[in-house]
């Protein structure tokens, strides 16, 4: 069974902010962004059980190519410890297979994307403009905070590569939230507050989307 997408396939409703064919399915993405420690799992967790949609997140699919044994994987590894940015065809490889894969028509692409590259490559690669992108606004202080006690065994939260993460979220991914922005299309939340309250901001964006089905 083929998992790629036939590029030959019309790309239906292009214009921002519509749906789009993805192997011949209509489907809806939100971009989630945010530093790193702002809550973006937490949210896309959440926003799973309320509303059905299907969580991609960049960083675990990278992790699971590591653990996989694939070809890329020490290169990602080493990529990841250092805080850079993995090359943007292994990383829209991946969401294109999973994406491909699921049943599901909408989906929460989380850590992605983190810089212009990414963006563009998906742009041509998947050619789905987002619905919207969700932006989790929080300070260093409290992300640094948050990373250090995560404590899920992850070899980039230490503060020498967290602060390296700041600099390249800083550098590289805020400007495609001003990108978007620039679009209309950012929908920002303050993620300094407790995990419900984020939420309570979180479900009246999402709320047009109705209920998960039964
Ligand atoms: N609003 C919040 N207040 C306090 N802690 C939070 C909040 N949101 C998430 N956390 C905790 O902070 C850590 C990082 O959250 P996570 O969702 O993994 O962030 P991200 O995916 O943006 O790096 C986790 O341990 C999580 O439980
Ligand atoms: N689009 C992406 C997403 C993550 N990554 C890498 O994966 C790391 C962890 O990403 P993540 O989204 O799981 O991290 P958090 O922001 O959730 O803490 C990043 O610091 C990058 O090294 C990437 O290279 N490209
Ligand atoms: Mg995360």
């Amino acid at each position: 069974m083929s998992t790629a997408v036939d590029a030959s396939v019309p790309v239906a409703e292009q214009e921002d902010g519509a749906a789009n064919i993805l192997a011949g399915k209509k489907v809806a993405v939100v971009f989630v962004l945010g530093g790193p420690g702002s809550g973006k799992g937490t949210q896309c967790s959440n926003i799973v059980e309320h509303f059905g949609f299907t969580h991609l997140s960049a960083g675990e699919l990278l992790r699971s190519e590591i653990k996989s044994g694939s070809e890329n994987g020490t290169m990602i590894d080493s990529i990841i410890k250092e805080g850079k940015i993995v090359p943007s065809e292994i990383t829209v490889k991946l969401l294109q297979e999973a994406m491909v894969k699921s049943e599901n028509d909408k989906f929460l692409i989380d850590g992605f994307p983190r810089n212009q590259e990414n963006r563009l490559s998906f742009e041509n690669v998947i050619k789905i403009s987002p619905e919207f992108v969700l932006f989790f606004d929080c300070s260093e202080e409290e992300m640094v905070r948050r990373l250090l006690g995560r404590n899920q065994g992850r070899a980039d939260d230490n503060v020498e590569t967290i602060r390296k993460r700041f600099r390249v979220f800083e550098e590289s991914s805020l400007p495609v939230v001003q990108y978007y922005d620039s679009k209309g299309k950012v929908k920002k939340i303050n993620a300094a507050k407790p995990i419900l309250e984020v939420f309570e901001d979180v479900k009246t964006i999402f709320q047009s989307y109705g209920p998960k089905a039964a």
